[in-house]
């Protein structure tokens, strides 16, 4: 399944936040969304969740779920939003329980998440026996266990030290090789949208207009550290951002 969106301007009372945004979220692809603080991005997500209603345009969503999926759209958030007195097991059961599938088959999709997270040793563990990271692979493990369309990834990284944060990108780039999966992804970090985005969305600062949308076409595989090519990438997404990022800064400051 594809997420269209078309034409879409969002406004709080006054305040216009987004405007005029078209975009298509490939079957398949993780689509990066940046831009600086403020700007709609969060909003964006929320929107594409069906979270909020759209001022004005619509979000389409083209084709057909994939086969077995509970819930076309799936959010994992910043602060992983884990129920702190249920087990792994228990937290990823949770999002199964509404949907009146047999014992067999919970079981089939729990196992199957936490084998492909590396969970599978950490079943009976609770959220507070595990680190940050680990956490945030219960969360993406959870969303993944409901086979969505379209993964709504809001800063799923930016809690996490950055070794922790090199990591989860090494294993989400695992994930996407081994069952390729779709993906919005906001992030305000430059490394995480040329690591794993197959196409960055340069927003604006606030009202969020794309400003590009820059193709990576190289594989995620080949998007180790060393390569030379990412760290153009990413600085010419910061020749794009820095100027934007400066005002948005001046006028959070002087309200
Ligand atoms: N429910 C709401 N009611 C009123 N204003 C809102 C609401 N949600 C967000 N806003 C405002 O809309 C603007 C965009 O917010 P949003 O959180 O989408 O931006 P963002 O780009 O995700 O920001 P950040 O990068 O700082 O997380 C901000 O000015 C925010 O204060």
């Amino acid at each position: 399944m594809d997420l269209r969106v078309e034409n879409l301007s969002h406004f709080y009372n006054d305040l216009e936040v987004l405007r005029d945004l078209n975009l298509t979220i490939p079957h398949g692809e993780i689509v990066c969304v940046i831009g600086p603080s403020g700007c709609g991005k969060s909003t964006l997500l929320r929107l594409l969740g069906g979270l909020e209603k759209p001022s004005k345009g619509q979000i389409l969503q083209l084709g057909e779920a994939p086969s077995g999926s509970l819930n076309p759209l799936t959010y994992v958030f910043q602060d992983f939003a884990l129920l702190p007195w249920r087990t792994v097991e228990g937290n990823i059961s949770l999002v199964l329980e509404p949907h009146g599938l047999s014992a067999e088959e919970k079981e089939r999709r729990i196992a199957d998440v936490l084998e492909r997270t590396r969970l599978s040793d950490f079943r009976k563990a609770v959220p507070k026996q595990l680190s940050g990271g680990m956490k945030q692979r219960v969360a993406i493990a959870r969303a993944l266990a409901v086979n969505p369309a379209v993964l709504l990834m809001d800063e799923p990284l930016s809690a996490l030290d950055s070794q922790t944060r090199e990591l989860l990108m090494d294993d989400l780039v695992g994930l996407w090789q081994r069952e390729p999966f779709t993906s919005c992804y906001i992030t305000h970090n430059l490394n995480e949208a040329v690591r794993l985005g197959h196409k960055v969305v340069v927003l604006s600062r606030r009202p969020g207009l794309i400003r590009e949308i820059v193709d990576i076409d190289i594989p995620l595989s080949e998007r180790d550290v060393s390569n030379p090519k990412l760290a153009a990438l990413q600085q010419q997404l910061w020749e794009m951002m820095r100027d934007e990022a400066q005002t948005a800064d001046m006028e959070l400051a002087t309200g």
